[in-house]
C-alpha cells in the first residue's frame, strides 16, 4: 500500500521529507488519540461476510479477464487482525504470482505538489490544455481529450455542474477529481465498492469542497453522500501507484484495488507488490505461504521500528497493529528499536517490556534498570531532532556524522542507523559529484558493507524476497561491479576478484543480478532504475 518504494534520488529525497515530517509530527500526537485508536476492537459485524465478498471479487476479476491469472490460490475469510482478509487456499511457493488486480478507481493525488497532469494518460511533462468540451479538466492531446473513459465519465458529469473556470482548466477540479469519478461508477462497480471497508473517521470532505468551489450547480445530496463514502473507502484502502514517463520520472496516483483492499497489513508481510504499465496490481509471495495462512502485505516501511510503525499506521490507517513483530520486544531479533542504556558505565540496551502498550516501561538487558515510557519518548524525540539536523547534510558529511557522533548515541541495530545507511547507499554512485568515478575505494567498500548490514537486518526479520531486498541487492551488485572493474588492470586481477567475492560470501556477481531481476520482473517502476537489466 503506502509502502510505495521508488528509487530515484529525487523521489527518495521526497520520501525522506515525508518521513521526517511524520516522525517529527508523531511525538506531538495527543495520548488520548492513541488511547482511543488502541482500544479499537475486532469488528466483523461492520463488513460484508467473506463468502459474499469473494463472489463480488471474482466478478470484478472476471470483468477484467483476470480471474484465471494466478490459479486462484486465495479465498476470503475472517482475519484475526480485523474484519476479513485473504487466505491461502493451498500451499503457495515463494515467487508465485497470487493475483493481478484491476483498479476500480484511479485518481490523481489531491495535493498541488503532485499536479498538474493529464486526466487521461496521467502524464505531467507535456503541455496541458483545457478539454474543449468545457469540463474544466486538463488533457494533453486530442486522443486523451477523446478517450471514452474521459468523455463518458467525468467530462459529461462535470459539464452538467457547469465549471466556473471558463475556457481554462481548473486545478481545484483536478484536485477534486476523485469525487467526480465516484459518481461515474456503474452498478456493478458500486457493488464492488460496497464490499470494501470504510473507516468512518477517514471520510473527508476535501474533494467534495474542491468540486463545489469550482462549479455553478452543486451536486445532489445523495451524490455528495456517495462522494464522501468513496473518500472514506479510498483513505482506508487505497494504494499509491505510478505512471512511468521516462527513466527518471513517474507520476504518482492513488488507486483503489478491490483484491488489494482485502489484504491486511503485517510488519513482516508474506507478499510484495508492483504495477504494470496499465496500473494493474501484481501481488507475489516473498516466501512460501502454507494453506490456511493469511496473505499479508505491508502498508509502511519495513525498516522502521515498532513505535514509529504503529504510530504511522494509527494516524494514517486508523488501526493499531498487533502483528507478531509488533508483539515481540526484539522485533524478531532485529533490535531495530533498541536504545542505549542511560545508566552510568552500562553498555546494555533498552527494550520495551510490552511493545503493544505505549505506556510500557523499557528495561536494560544488562543492569535491568527500568525506564519509564515518558523518558523513552523524550530520548526518541532528542535523537529524532539530532538526526533531523544531520539528514540534510551532503552524504559524505552524513557518513562522517554516522561514524563519529551518531554511533556513540545510537546502537548499531537501531532503525535510525539503518535509515542513514540506506540514505548513503542510495546516494553513493548515484548523484552528481558522487558518481562511481568520484568514490574512493574505501567509500565503495563502505557502501558494500552497508548493503550487507541492511540485507542482514532483512534476513533477521525474515522478510524474504521483498522489494527492499531487491533494491539493496541491486546497489550491492553495482558496487561490486565497480570494485571488480577497478581491479581489472591489475596483474593479480583474478585472485583479488576471488578474495573480494569470498569476503562478501558471493559466488559471482551475476547471481546477485539474477535475484534482483527475479524480484523486479514486470515491475514498471523498477525497470526505470535497473538500466536495461530487466
Ligand atoms: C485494506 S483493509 C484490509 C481488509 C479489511 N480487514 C476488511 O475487512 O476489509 C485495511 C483495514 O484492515 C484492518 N487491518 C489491516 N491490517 C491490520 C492489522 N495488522 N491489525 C489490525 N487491523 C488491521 C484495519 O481496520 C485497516 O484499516
Amino acid at each position: 500500500m503506502q509502502c510505495c518504494c521508488m528509487y530515484s534520488a529525487q523521489v527518495y529525497a521526497q520520501m525522506r521529507r515525508l518521513y521526517l515530517q511524520v516522525r517529527s509530527a508523531t511525538p506531538n500526537c495527543s495520548p488520548i488519540f492513541f488511547a482511543i485508536s488502541f482500544s479499537l476492537k475486532i469488528n466483523i459485524m461492520s463488513v460484508m461476510e467473506p463468502e459474499k465478498t469473494e463472489i463480488i471479487l471474482k466478478n470484478h476479476l472476471k470483468r477484467h479477464e483476470l480471474l484465471s491469472v494466478g490459479s486462484q490460490a486465495w479465498t476470503v475469510g475472517y482475519s484475526t487482525f480485523d474484519g476479513r482478509g485473504l487466505f491461502a487456499k493451498r500451499d503457495i511457493e515463494a515467487g508465485e504470482l497470487i493475483f493481478v488486480d484491476y483498479a476500480l478507481l484511479l485518481s490523481p493525488r489531491n495535493s498541488e505538489k503532485h499536479l498538474p497532469l493529464c486526466v487521461s494518460c496521467y502524464k505531467d511533462k507535456c503541455p496541458l490544455f483545457s478539454c474543449d468540451r468545457g469540463c474544466g479538466l486538463p488533457v494533453c492531446s486530442q486522443t486523451c481529450e477523446d478517450s471514452k473513459i474521459h468523455v463518458e465519465g467525468e467530462c459529461e458529469y462535470l459539464r452538467k455542474l457547469k465549471p466556473t473556470c471558463g475556457s481554462n482548466w481548473s486545478m481545484g477540479l483536478l484536485r477534486g477529481l476523485l469525487a467526480v469519478r465516484a459518481i461515474t461508477l456503474d452498478d456493478e462497480q458500486r457493488d464492488v465498492l460496497a464490499a470494501l471497508q470504510c473507516h468512518q473517521n477517514l471520510k473527508s470532505d476535501r474533494e467534495v469542497t474542491l468540486l463545489r468551489n469550482n462549479v455553478k450547480n452543486a451536486p445532489e445530496p445523495k451524490e455528495i453522500d456517495l462522494m464522501m463514502l468513496v473518500s472514506g473507502i479510498f483513505n482506508t484502502n487505497s494504494f499509491e501507484t505510478f505512471v512511468v514517463q521516462d527513466k527518471d520520472h513517474h507520476t504518482s496516483l492513488r488507486g483503489l484495488y478491490p483484491m488489494g483492499a482485502l489484504i491486511n497489513h503485517a510488519c513482516v508481510p508474506n507478499t510484495r507488490h508492483h504495477y504494470d504499465s496499465q496500473q494493474r496490481l501484481y501481488v507475489i509471495a516473498v516466501r512460501p505461504i502454507s494453506a490456511g495462512e493469511e496473505i499479508t502485505m505491508t502498508y509502511i516501511d519495513l525498516l522502521w521500528d515498532t513505535i514509529l510503525r504503529r504510530q504511522v499506521l494509527s494516524i494514517t490507517k486508523n488501526f493499531s497493529c498487533r502483528c507478531k513483530r509488533c508483539s515481540d520486544p526484539t522485533e524478531c531479533g532485529s533490535l531495530l528499536g533498541a536504545l542505549y542504556c542511560a545508566a552510568e558505565n552500562c553498555s546494555g540496551i533498552l527494550l520495551p517490556r510490552d511493545p503493544l502498550n505505549n505506556e510500557s516501561v523499557w528495561t536494560c538487558n544488562k543492569c535491568q534498570i527500568d525506564i519509564k515510557s515518558r523518558q523513552i519518548n523524550s530520548i526518541r524525540s532528542g535523537l529524532s531532532s539530532i538526526l533531523h539536523k544531520y539528514i540534510s547534510k551532503p552524504p559524505r558529511k552524513l557518513l562522517n556524522c554516522l561514524q563519529t557522533e551518531l554511533s556513540i548515541l545510537i546502537p548499531p541495530s537501531n532503525y535510525l542507523i539503518a535509515d542513514i545507511k540506506y540514505t548513503i547507499i542510495s546516494y553513493f554512485g548515484k548523484i552528481e559529484d558522487l558518481q562511481w568515478a568520484d568514490l574512493s575505494d574505501d567509500e565503495l567498500a563502505i557502501k558494500a558493507s552497508f548493503c550487507e548490514d541492511l540485507l542482514s537486518i532483512l534476513n533477521t526479520l525474515g522478510s524474504g524476497q521483498c522489494r527492499r531486498r531487491g533494491l539493496i541487492l541491486y546497489e550491492l551488485y553495482c558496487t561490486i561491479k565497480e570494485q571488480l572493474r577497478r581491479l581489472q588492470g591489475k596483474s593479480n586481477f583474478k585472485e583479488e576478484s576471488l578474495i573480494l567475492l569470498k569476503k562478501m560470501n558471493i559466488k559471482d556477481n551475476e547471481s546477485l543480478l539474477n535475484e534482483v531481476i527475479n524480484i523486479f520482473q514486470n515491475d514498471t517502476v523498477a525497470s526505470t532504475f535497473l538500466n536495461g537489466n530487466l
